[in-house]
């Protein structure tokens, strides 16, 4: 058994939506391999925070369950942030279904949530334990969806400004060229992490430290270590760190060059294309590549993600990485 859904990018890539069937209701959610609670806007959401959105209706399904008293409550790497009560339901994803799914019902969410009137809440695909309900833990929809998969896995093949894919339960050869590159990953911290071991600016020698990276399908740029972003924007000669851009910018007329992440034998390769990511309007050109704030890993969002296809092994703890 298993599942292909469609990623459908909303402007600018800025996220990826897929339509999830909740008891019978159809709402497009945000899939996020950085976080691990399930949640939508709902008819517990205050309608002033409502707006637009696609709700989910409770007391339309025939198979919703409420778990009392248990509450959530996340936030996220931008300061956005949602939380509320929790059921289980029927939850169907591209034609795999697991039922008494937690589903985690918004009784309040942040600004950034009310104005992204397309999104309609998050499907968490990091591991259950970072999940935020309590007073007991819940399990994502792909742990819960493990036990049916002939293979242990999701796949993830963004693209830009197209249509990509999420994979559950087998590995589409099609989607990728050669082979895959496996690299194992720590879960302790609930994150698809792993070590990067060196990196390359254009066609310049591989070099630096090694370092520690998330895959987060959730995040939109690639964020790295301060002096990789030092010396990649080196090569970029009219590139400025812009406060009001919010991050590193330059004359979108510039050629870009590619970002190569060494992940144990694979070179992984960002082409420069990615890497102009925006267009300020001002004949700027917001970068792809930014800050990770010091936080002591890297985070390989949907940048990253649209160049590699992406086999997240739950079964075997590891990462799989193949240029499409
Ligand atoms: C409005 C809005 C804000 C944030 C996010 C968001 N989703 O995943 C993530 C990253 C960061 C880390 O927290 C886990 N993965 N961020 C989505 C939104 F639609």
């Amino acid at each position: 058994v298993g599942g292909d859904v469609t990623a459908t990018p909303e402007s600018d890539d800025n996220e990826y939506l897929c339509p999830v069937t909740i008891g019978g209701q159809t709402l497009n959610l945000d899939f996020d391999s950085g976080s691990s609670d399930l949640w939508v806007f709902s008819t517990s959401t205050p309608s002033s925070e409502q707006q637009s959105h696609t709700i989910y209706n409770p007391a339309k399904s025939s198979t919703f369950k409420e778990l009392n008293g248990f509450t959530w409550q996340i936030s996220y790497g931008d300061g956005s942030g949602a939380s509320g009560t929790v059921g289980t339901d029927t939850v169907t994803v591209g034609g795999l279904t697991v039922k008494n799914q937690a589903v985690e019902l918004a009784t309040a969410v942040s600004s950034e949530f009310v104005t992204d009137s397309a999104n309609n809440g998050l499907l968490g695909l990091a591991w259950s334990n970072l999940n935020t309900v309590e007073p007991t833990q819940q399990q994502t929809f792909f742990a819960n969806a493990g036990p049916q998969l002939q293979q242990n896995v999701f796949t993830a093949d963004l693209r830009h400004d197209q249509p990509g894919s999420y994979d559950f339960g087998f590995i589409d050869t099609s989607k990728f060229q050669g082979n895959l590159n496996y690299v194992p990953v720590d879960n302790s911290q609930g994150f698809w992490q792993f070590t990067v071991d060196g990196y390359a600016v254009g066609d310049g020698a591989t070099g630096g430290n090694s370092f520690s990276a998330i895959a987060d399908t959730g995040t939109t740029l690639l964020l790295l270590d301060d002096n990789i972003v030092s010396d990649y924007y080196s090569q970029i000669s009219s590139a400025q760190n812009s406060n009001s851009a919010g991050g590193f910018v330059f004359d979108c007329t510039e050629d870009v060059p590619d970002l190569t992440l060494q992940i144990g034998d694979y070179a992984a390769v960002v082409p420069g294309s990615l890497l102009n990511f925006s267009q300020n309007g001002d004949g700027t050109c917001f970068g792809g590549i930014q800050s990770d704030g010091g936080q002591g890993f890297a985070i390989l969002g949907d940048v990253f993600l649209k160049a590699q296809f992406t086999v997240f092994d739950q079964g075997n703890v590891q990462l799989g990485f193949a240029p499409k």
